[in-house]
């Protein structure tokens, strides 16, 4: 684990945050967001496509680009040593060493993102070069072997090219990096959505397995709100660039308050019918990828 007895039991606080996007009609697509995400929980937030999900993500780790604008807000990240960090202030090395090891991101395309002319190897270890100057090439070596294990990929891969990989075996490839520098956040962004049923709920328990064996908090984004109430432990619903409503994913399933969760979860069949008895612990998820 990587918790310190006395880290603050926030890992991020967003405080009403406004992104739009400038054009001939602006779009209010994050429009005055707080939400706070605690140190090791999967907090899920779901919506639909457009509702402004990924604007979120990319504006807390200030990832965006124009035309997209912050008009306003504040996002602290709570560093485990106890400081507090304004990531919007943040820029240049600053900002590109925050990124890489506090807060990291895989996205529904990272796995398209691997240079198809380096060796798996080289991709891990260019990380370990830019930011941890100081390891020597052996211990690269053994941390790159290290790293392929932990997401379930055999290290004899870190000579492989990316085509040479399968998509699930790439997105894996994505989160090991993600993983290098231990984060205490990562950002998910529709992480498995393109790759098939089996691989997807693969990848899913490995990274619960990794949540709590590493103790890091995941900010996972799906419009899929079925899977969201399976993995998370709190769920933020967000509608038009605003949150509705937040709550432990059983609240959220049992009890939802506003109309719009209601209608959401009505419209997935599976939450409804025989198979909709959700069971957030794994089980099923394993039950699953066993079957
Ligand atoms: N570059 C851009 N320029 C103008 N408007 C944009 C841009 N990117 C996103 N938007 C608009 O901002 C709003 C939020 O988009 P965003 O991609 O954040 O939503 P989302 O919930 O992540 O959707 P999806 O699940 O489809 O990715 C939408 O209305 C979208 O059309």
């Amino acid at each position: 684990m990587s918790t310190t007895q006395d880290a603050p039991r926030e890992v991020l606080t967003v405080t009403n945050l406004r992104v739009d996007y400038a054009g001939a009609e602006t779009v209010h697509a994050v429009d005055d967001v707080s939400l706070t995400i605690r140190r090791g929980e999967i907090l899920g937030l779901a919506g639909e496509s457009g509702c402004g999900k990924s604007t979120l993500a990319y504006g807390i780790n200030q990832l965006l680009k124009p035309p997209a604008v912050i008009r306003s807000g504040e996002v602290v990240f709570h560093d485990r040593s106890g400081t507090d960090v304004d990531v919007l202030a943040l820029s240049g090395r600053e900002l590109r060493r925050h990124r890489w090891a506090k807060v990291s991101m895989v996205f529904q395309g990272s796995m398209n993102s691997l240079n198809p002319v380096i060796s798996v190897e080289s991709q891990i270890v260019d990380v370990f070069r830019t930011h941890r100057p100081e390891m020597r090439k052996a211990e690269r070596h053994t941390r790159a072997q290290d790293l392929l294990r932990l997401v379930g990929v055999d290290p004899d891969r870190l000579s492989s090219y990316a085509h040479e990989l399968s998509g699930g075996m790439r997105q894996r490839v994505m989160i090991a990096m993600a993983l290098a520098l231990d984060p205490q956040l990562l950002i998910m962004d529709e992480p498995t959505t393109a790759l098939d049923v089996v691989v997807q709920r693969d990848i899913l328990n490995e990274i619960m397995r990794l949540r709590s064996d590493l103790g890091f908090a995941v900010l996972f984004i799906t419009h899929d709100l079925p899977l969201l109430l399976e993995i998370s432990d709190r769920v933020a619903i967000m509608r038009s660039g605003k949150i509705l409503e937040s709550g432990s994913a059983e609240e959220i399933y049992f009890a939802a308050k506003d109309p719009y969760t209601r209608t959401l979860l009505r419209s997935f069949p599976s939450l409804t019918g025989e198979r909709g008895d959700f069971i957030r612990t794994g089980e099923r998820l394993e039950q699953e990828v066993a079957r």
